[in-house]
């Protein structure tokens, strides 16, 4: 197994969004997170990340093998494509594979400034960040976001390659992406809503 949640509960602002959540991914699989907008299928994916703490419950999964894709694509505006893809292949600590620009379809931007891509163009230099860090266990927030077709397409067999090669992934996305992935409904997790109370008011 490469990651497993148990009793998860997780919140934002103080207030819990999801109780009670389970699920393990094995590798070489994925699983598709699903829920309507707000149910907490960012934070469960940031508490997965270790960025926030979860309320109750455990995660076991390497530290070391997650990488975690948010909403935002973490561009470096001022550093041209190239340099945005070894900047991060020096965080990681690996060589700058060149294949990763034909895989994501950057060939023909290397050396445009980050900040002048287009929102799709953006979006793919930051999924190309998966491509070069090498790591097992990755976190996807929305991924296919501004794509168009044939890039969501392109990033789907990105997908299986990694599935294929012992990777796993989790998933938060609307669309019908790898679909013959698992998929956990998280509405049956919804936290209760606690009615806010009041005593009398003085008068
Ligand atoms: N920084 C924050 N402080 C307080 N509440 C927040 C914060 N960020 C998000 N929330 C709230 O937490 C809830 C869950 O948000 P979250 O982004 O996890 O949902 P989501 O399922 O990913 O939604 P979507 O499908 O719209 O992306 C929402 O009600 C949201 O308004």
């Amino acid at each position: 197994m490469s990651l497993i949640a148990s009793d998860l509960s997780v919140g934002r602002g103080g207030r819990p969004l999801l109780e009670g959540v389970e699920f393990s991914v094995a590798k070489g699989t994925a699983l598709v997170l699903r829920g309507a907008n707000g149910i907490g299928k960012t934070t469960l994916l940031r508490t997965l990340a270790s960025l926030q703490e979860p309320l109750a419950g455990r995660i076991e999964v390497p530290r070391e093998d997650l990488i975690y894709a948010s909403h935002a694509d973490g561009v470096k505006a001022a550093l041209s494509v190239e340099e945005n893809l070894a900047f991060w292949a020096e965080i990681y600590g690996r060589p700058l594979d060149g294949a990763v620009f034909t895989t994501f379809d950057l060939e023909d931007l290397r050396g445009r400034l980050a900040g002048t891509l287009s929102a799709g163009q953006k979006r793919r230099l930051g999924l190309a960040r998966l491509g070069v860090a090498g790591r097992q266990v990755w976190l996807l927030d929305e991924p296919t976001v501004s794509l168009d077709r044939a890039s969501v397409a392109a990033f789907e067999a990105v997908l299986r390659a990694h599935l294929a090669s012992g990777g796993s992934a989790v998933i938060a996305t609307h669309i019908d992406l790898l679909g013959e992935a698992d998929v956990l409904e998280l509405e049956p997790f919804r936290a209760a809503v606690v009615p806010e109370t009041a005593d009398e008011a003085f008068l």
